[in-house]
């Protein structure tokens, strides 16, 4: 949460922040970026002490891949004692979970009670072909570490026509098995990918869900953990699957969020252009009201949604950005 409610000039209020430590990623997910993704240099990227600073009620952090941020640890150490004071309410991470295993435990001791671990397939030569390099075995092992730590473990999974469409029930087999949630994500038109490749991969997930119901009775639950996920329950095992569907049930009316970058760069829409630059007041040591001042006046110009749309052979609304820069 931020520092008061805070109302945008749609009635929205906007409460929670999302916060990219880095725009680096051990991986090159090809629906993401590209394999020669030019990275910031560091002395663009605000420091840990910088992202402290902020004084939010509820962090989620995220990147680029959060993880293979060095220092990492010691700035979750610190989000840990602000939320021991009770000034957090909330730490939480999305992550590849390649590195999962060897920070697993030191999470938990900070006070992280769930993360969100991307995974994509199951078969290990689908996996290195989509993140251009992964080793799955990490993922596995990173997972198994964090529900040792006693972490929950959501999955997210992109539904990807062409790529892994043919995992669908595996996916929801494997979370299962492995007392995780599962939740499918649609693909957005961000970052520099040509435009052809993302309506090849684009599945709407009304479809994913019609493929699930030719086995399974989904009932719809009306849970709402503050995302953008419309959950159900699996009749025949309880478990929880979750569509984040933001082409074709688009939730930008009820949008809560807004994004800081690891430049400093306040993006009041996933999906638009516009930004501030919080950097400078960071930089200069700026705190508590006076830095709250800056980000409501942002808030105040948070726009209405994205403009994303496939049609038949173009694609309406692109980002150039990409969503390691923005924080997914
Ligand atoms: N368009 C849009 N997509 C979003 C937004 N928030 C999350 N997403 C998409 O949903 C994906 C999953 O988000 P997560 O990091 O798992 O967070 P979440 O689903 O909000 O998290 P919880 O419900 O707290 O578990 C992101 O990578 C985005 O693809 C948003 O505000 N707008
Ligand atoms: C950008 S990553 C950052 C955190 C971490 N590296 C990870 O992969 O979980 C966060 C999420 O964004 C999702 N994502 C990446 N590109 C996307 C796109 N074009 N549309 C929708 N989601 C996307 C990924 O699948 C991942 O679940
Ligand atoms: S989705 Fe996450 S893991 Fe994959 S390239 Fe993007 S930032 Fe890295
Ligand atoms: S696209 Fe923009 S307005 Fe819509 S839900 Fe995402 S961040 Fe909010």
């Amino acid at each position: 949460m931020l520092p008061d409610p805070l109302c945008d000039g749609f009635g929205r209020d906007v409460r929670y922040l999302r916060v990219s430590v880095t725009d680096r990623c051990d991986l090159r997910c090809s629906y993401c970026m590209k394999e020669d993704v030019t990275f910031l240099p560091r002395n663009q990227v605000l420091s840990l002490e910088e992202l402290d600073r902020l004084g939010v009620r509820k962090l989620r952090v995220t990147g680029g891949e959060p993880l293979v941020r060095r220092g990492i640890g010691t700035f979750f150490a610190a989000m840990g004692t602000h939320l021991r004071a009770g000034r957090l309410d909330e730490l939480t991470l999305t992550t590849n979970g390649t590195q999962l295993a060897a920070h697993a435990q030191s999470l938990a001791e900070c006070g992280v009670k769930r993360v969100n671990v991307s995974l994509d397939t199951l078969q290990a030569e689908k996996y290195a072909r989509l993140t251009r390099f992964g080793r799955i075995e990490q993922v596995f092992a990173g997972i198994a570490a964090a529900q040792a730590a006693g972490l929950r473990v959501k999955l997210n999974a992109m539904a990807l026509k062409g790529v892994n469409d043919d995992e669908i029930f595996a996916l929801t087999d494997w979370a299962a098995a492995h007392h995780c949630d599962l939740t499918f994500i649609e693909l957005m038109p961000m970052g520099d990918i040509p435009a052809g490749t993302r309506l090849d991969q684009f599945w709407p997930l009304d479809d994913v869900r019609a493929h699930l119901e030719t086995r399974f009775r989904l009932i719809d639950n009306g849970l709402n953990t503050g995302g953008p996920a419309r959950y159900v329950t699996v009749a025949q095992t309880g478990q929880r699957i979750g569509f984040i569907s933001p082409l074709s049930h688009n939730f930008c009316t009820s949008c809560n969020r807004v994004r800081l970058t690891c430049k400093g760069e306040l993006y009041t829409c996933l999906g638009q252009e516009g930004s501030s630059d919080l950097r400078p007041v960071l930089r200069a040591g700026v705190e508590g009201e006076a830095l709250a001042r800056e980000i409501r006046a942002a808030i105040a110009r948070k726009p209405a949604g994205h403009a994303f749309g496939y049609g038949p052979c173009s694609v309406a609304g692109q980002m150039v950005r990409g969503m390691n820069h923005t924080g997914g």
